[in-house]
């Protein structure tokens, strides 16, 4: 498993993003954090596009974005090629967007879920293997962009 992970919230997401990277760190994961770095009011674009870049890139194979609904990340992070962000708010939904959609970015709504519940979910996307098979074709029409 890559131990490089990235992250990223707006001020909705700041508190929980910081006790996720402790958390993240207690296991050894070396955190690149893309900020925001303070609770000031902020716009999740400016943290969602660069995190969602990094991806595009492979600088990071998985990325965790967080804001107030997860909705503003999740939107963000989806305009860059190759990124599949997931907008989770429990851990089946969690498990089955590593499974069948082997999502590289897992969007944490704050505002709509604990904090307990926000690591449960980062344990399980970090944690969960994706399936193949029949998702393999699925996830590569995402990338081909294409009418059938
Ligand atoms: O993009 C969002 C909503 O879809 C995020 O939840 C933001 O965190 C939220 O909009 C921030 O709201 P605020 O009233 O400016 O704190």
């Amino acid at each position: 498993m890559d131990t490089h992970i990235a992250i990223g919230s707006d001020h909705a997401g700041f508190q929980y993003k910081a006790e996720i990277i402790k958390f993240l760190e207690d296991k050894q994961f070396i955190v690149k954090d893309f900020g925001t770095y303070s609770e000031a009011s902020t716009d999740y674009a400016d943290f969602a596009h660069p995190l969602a870049e990094s991806i595009a890139n492979k600088q990071y194979e998985k990325g965790i974005l967080i804001c107030g609904s997860g909705n503003g990340v999740a939107i963000t992070a989806n305009k860059h090629a190759g990124v599949r962000a997931a907008l989770c708010w429990s851990e089946e939904i969690v498990a089955l967007a590593r499974q069948h959609n082997n999502a590289n970015v897992l969007c944490l709504p704050a505002r709509f879920i604990s904090l307990e519940e926000a690591k449960k979910f980062v344990e399980t996307f970090l944690d969960t293997a994706f399936e193949g098979g029949r998702h393999e074709r699925r996830v590569a029409k995402i990338d081909a962009c294409a009418v059938a």
